[in-house]
């Protein structure tokens, strides 16, 4: 398969090697200040670049009918908009906040514990993100999609908020530590005792193979998915 990376950063360059091991080709780096270039070389794209850049490099794909894969967090504003496009061009599209197996698997199960946890009202839900220094946005996309998670299955929460519990809040604190690739972790909590899960990345590895098998399988496809309909969970 041809593949056109967009955003060469660390995940960029993270994405090349596992593609790369797993008998593709990378056809196309396109980064900061590339403009001219033909994505038409590659059969699926994927995007792993910058809040502000997202929306235009995966809108480019559609418009030529490219298949695009994106990670990139902290744009979601333009979501639905990105959504209707690749229905009007007939594109295919998968985002996702997270690609690794096993923060797909935590947000399954987050989902569960909510509904379970709805029914208890002496315990109050809190969620911590810890990222390295170098991530832009806050809090982390990981940590808003185990929010909304929550906020669908527990009746007592209606939205987040960073650092804040009044209301029906749900507060998320983010901590930027050194080169933490990501932690996220959901607590419960009640005057006799404490719940929490938590999910802890010890490398990008997970993310960057992730994102290789949803791009190996949206490859062919027309319409918009999750990483659910990839890994057939959910
Ligand atoms: N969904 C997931 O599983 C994961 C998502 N991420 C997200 O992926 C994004 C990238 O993360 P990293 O690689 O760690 O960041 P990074 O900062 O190492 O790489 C981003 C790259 O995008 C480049 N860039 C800037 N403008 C661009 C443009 N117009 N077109 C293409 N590239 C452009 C930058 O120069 C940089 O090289 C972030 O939003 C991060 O939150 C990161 C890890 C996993
Ligand atoms: O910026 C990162 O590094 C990461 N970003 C994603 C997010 O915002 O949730 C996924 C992962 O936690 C690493």
């Amino acid at each position: 398969m041809k593949i056109a990376l967009l955003g060469y950063g660390r995940m960029g360059q993270t994405i090349e090697k596992i593609a790369v091991d797993r008998g593709h080709e990378i056809v196309l780096r396109v980064d900061k200040g590339d403009t001219e270039y033909d994505i038409t070389k590659a059969d699926v794209a994927i995007d792993f670049s910058i809040p502000d850049a997202a929306f235009n490099n995966i809108s480019n794909c559609f418009y030529h009918q490219v298949p695009v894969v994106s990670g990139t967090t902290g744009w979601l504003d333009k979501y639905n908009e990105a959504v209707s496009l690749c229905k009007e061009k007939k594109g295919a599209f998968i985002y996702a906040s997270n690609f690794s197996l096993g923060v797909n698997i935590f947000f399954e199960l987050n989902k569960s514990l909510a509904k379970m946890m709805s029914q208890l009202e002496q315990y109050k839900v809190s969620m911590e993100e810890i990222h390295h220094t170098k991530k832009l946005d806050a809090p982390s996309g990981t940590a808003i999609t185990l929010a909304e998670g929550i906020i669908d299955n527990h009746e007592a929460y209606t939205e987040w908020k960073l650092n804040d519990s009044s209301g029906s809040s749900l507060p998320i604190s983010a901590k930027r530590v050194d080169d933490v690739p990501g932690t996220h972790t959901v607590t419960y909590e009640s005057e006799v005792d404490t719940l929490m899960i938590q999910h802890k990345a010890h490398s990008r590895q997970g993310f960057a193979l992730g994102a290789v098998i949803a791009a190996e399988w949206l490859k062919e496809k027309t319409g918009v998915f999750t990483m659910n309909d990839v890994l057939n969970i959910g």
